[in-house]
């Protein structure tokens, strides 16, 4: 497989497809780098936990628990820490990807540690910063650039119709239908890196913004292989 050219801010040793790019032609310049993190709890391959932002950077958007890094942290210890800040809980977090966004009027670029866990401890509660809620993860975010894994899907119910999907013992939502992930009201580059994480391909991405918040350029790929 041929190497891919990373966009700059980006670097990744292993095998990439890429997945989407998009825009303008040019990168825009960046001075400074500082770390972020950003974490997801999905159970069931169904389910996600994502915060409503009250205040500071993207307010008004919803989102993974993440924040920067703090000197002395590595990138891992600033994602359990910033989940247990704005959810309230305590997740088996594994790494699972890096992006990489330049916000025009933003002091720097944000390179940022993506976490994902299948489960969690303590109990889900508001924080001044963040309202967590429960989304269910609507069939455009499944794994389409892995027509294995949606072959899969397909063929398991149509091999057993009868078979009901099985539902997490989690009391917040029993038996509560859930809304989709509010795509309307996240970053724009959330819909090309979803789908790679729910379907557990560890990917790398960049996308450029401009002060309206408009996404500029976008460049996304992923690990051939499932993480586990
Ligand atoms: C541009 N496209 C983007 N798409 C998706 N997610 C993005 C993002 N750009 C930033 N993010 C995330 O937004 C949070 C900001 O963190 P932010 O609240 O500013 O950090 P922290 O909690 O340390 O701030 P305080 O200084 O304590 O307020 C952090 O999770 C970071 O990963």
């Amino acid at each position: 497989m041929a190497t891919l050219q990373l966009p700059p801010g980006l670097e990744y040793n292993g095998q990439l497809v890429e997945t989407s790019n998009g825009g303008v032609s040019d990168w825009v310049a960046y001075k400074k780098v500082k770390l972020y993190t950003n974490a997801f709890v999905i159970l069931n391959d169904a389910k996600v936990l994502l915060g409503y932002k009250k205040r500071g950077f993207g307010t008004g958007l919803w989102n993974g628990f993440g924040g920067k890094v703090d000197p002395g942290e590595t990138p891992l210890q600033a994602a359990v820490r910033e989940l247990e800040e704005e959810a309230g809980i305590e997740a088996p977090l594994e790494h699972c990807g890096v992006l990489f966004f330049v916000v025009d009027g933003a002091d720097a670029a944000f390179h940022i540690d993506i976490f994902r866990a299948d489960e969690y401890t303590g109990t889900v509660s508001e924080t001044d910063e963040m309202r967590p809620e429960w989304f269910s993860v609507q069939k455009e975010l499944l794994p389409l650039t892995n027509p294995q894994t949606t072959a899969d899907h397909d063929h398991d119910h149509a091999a057993n119709p009868q078979a009901t999907e099985e539902e997490g013992p989690e009391p917040e939502t029993e038996g509560l239908p859930l809304p989709d992930i509010p795509l309307k009201q996240m970053w724009a580059d959330d819909e090309f890196w979803m789908p790679l994480m729910f379907s557990r391909r560890f990917f790398v991405g960049r996308a450029d913004f401009d002060a309206d918040d408009k996404m500029l350029k976008w460049w996304f790929a992923a690990a051939p292989a499932s993480l586990s």
